[in-house]
């Protein structure tokens, strides 16, 4: 599959960079307004291309997106130390009424995969310039958070995060659930594992967790200026479960009729992506202050979106 990368920078490189590691796709072009920055890009990562896998890796202008399965959108501006992704949203929202119609002329039935923040209310926006279905317009969502979640069960239970099913949904930011009540270990509750294993699972280990998953983009924003590596990562994940129509769940923003009584609304649950995009919504159970904590962050990124004039 052919594979567009619109936004060449930081996270577009770190997705190609992963596709063309992986051999994921039989081509990337990558699309800049810097194009000088987006032909780099391709020469460098194309360097690494002798050593992995076949992926022919270019750059050139939207028409070069045309026969594109999937276009990745990571242009437009980053958070600096401090700054909150909704405070991205007014500039951001300018870049995509630049890009969309350019990518849709060239790739009409491309599946798109949104990475630019405020990530949510960002696949919104896209679907509705777009006019594509919204199971085309997938955001990146907290596919990254659930990583960042993962990784930390695991570290503290002494697991592999791959042996860990744990989920975080709503929004990708500061309102985002961690789902602790149906997280598992293997076959068994966290909780289980934990009391099995003897490692202590305290209501102060768990608010830990969710500091070092929710305040993760702010830490390593402030040590390296952005995050990269992960999404980077989570993209190809995703481009992966969609060329090789794959029906993972993974958890991914999409336009949803109806989340906690929001209508309407782009956020993450856990949902089944192939190569059709996104193929179906899995609600999860949750307790009482997961339900109360995802309605809330439904509300925000609505009420965010609705005062945005576009
Ligand atoms: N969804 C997620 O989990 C994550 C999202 N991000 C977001 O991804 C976005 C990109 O971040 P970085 O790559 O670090 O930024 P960057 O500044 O390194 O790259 C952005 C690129 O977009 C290009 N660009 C800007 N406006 C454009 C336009 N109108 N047309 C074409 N290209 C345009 C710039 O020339 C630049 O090369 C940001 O919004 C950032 O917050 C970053 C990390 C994780
Ligand atoms: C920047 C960003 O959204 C992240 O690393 O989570």
């Amino acid at each position: 599959m052919k594979i567009g990368i619109v936004g060449a920078g930081m996270v577009g490189s770190a997705a190609g960079y992963a596709i063309a590691l992986k051999g994921t796709a039989s081509k990337i072009v990558f699309v800049d307004y810097n194009a000088g920055l987006a032909r780099a890009q391709a020469e460098d990562i194309a360097h690494a291309v002798p050593f992995a896998s076949s992926t022919v890796v270019t750059a050139g202008d939207y028409a070069e997106l045309k026969g594109a399965g999937v276009v990745i959108l990571a242009a437009g501006v980053g958070q600096k130390p401090g700054e909150s992704r909704l405070e991205l949203l007014t500039r951001n929202a300018e870049v995509f009424r630049q890009i969309i119609g350019k990518v849709l002329d060239a790739a009409p039935d491309a599946i798109l995969l949104v990475a630019t923040n405020p990530v949510d209310i960002m696949t919104q926006i896209a679907t509705r310039l777009s006019g594509l279905p919204p199971a085309r317009v997938i955001g990146s969502g907290t596919i990254l958070d659930t990583a960042r979640f993962r990784h930390l069960i695991g570290e503290h239970l002494g697991v592999a995060p791959r042996s860990v099913h744990a989920y975080v949904l709503g929004e990708h930011g500061d309102s985002e659930v961690l789902c602790w009540s149906s997280a598992r270990a293997g076959t068994l509750s966290v909780k289980d594992f934990a009391a099995q294993m003897r490692v202590p699972l305290t209501e102060g280990v768990k608010a830990r967790i969710d500091d070092g998953v929710r305040n993760a983009a702010y830490t390593i924003i402030n040590g390296k200026g952005a995050t990269w590596y992960g999404i980077g990562a989570g993209l190809e994940r995703l481009v992966r479960a969609i060329a090789r129509d794959e029906q993972t769940v993974l958890s991914v923003s999409i336009v949803t009729p109806k989340v906690e009584g929001v209508q309407d609304v782009a956020l993450s649950i856990p949902r089944i992506v192939g190569a059709q995009g996104v193929v179906s919504d899995l609600f999860p159970e949750l307790d009482d202050g997961e339900h109360e904590a995802l309605g809330a962050s439904a509300r925000l990124l609505k009420e965010t979106l609705d005062a945005l004039e576009y």
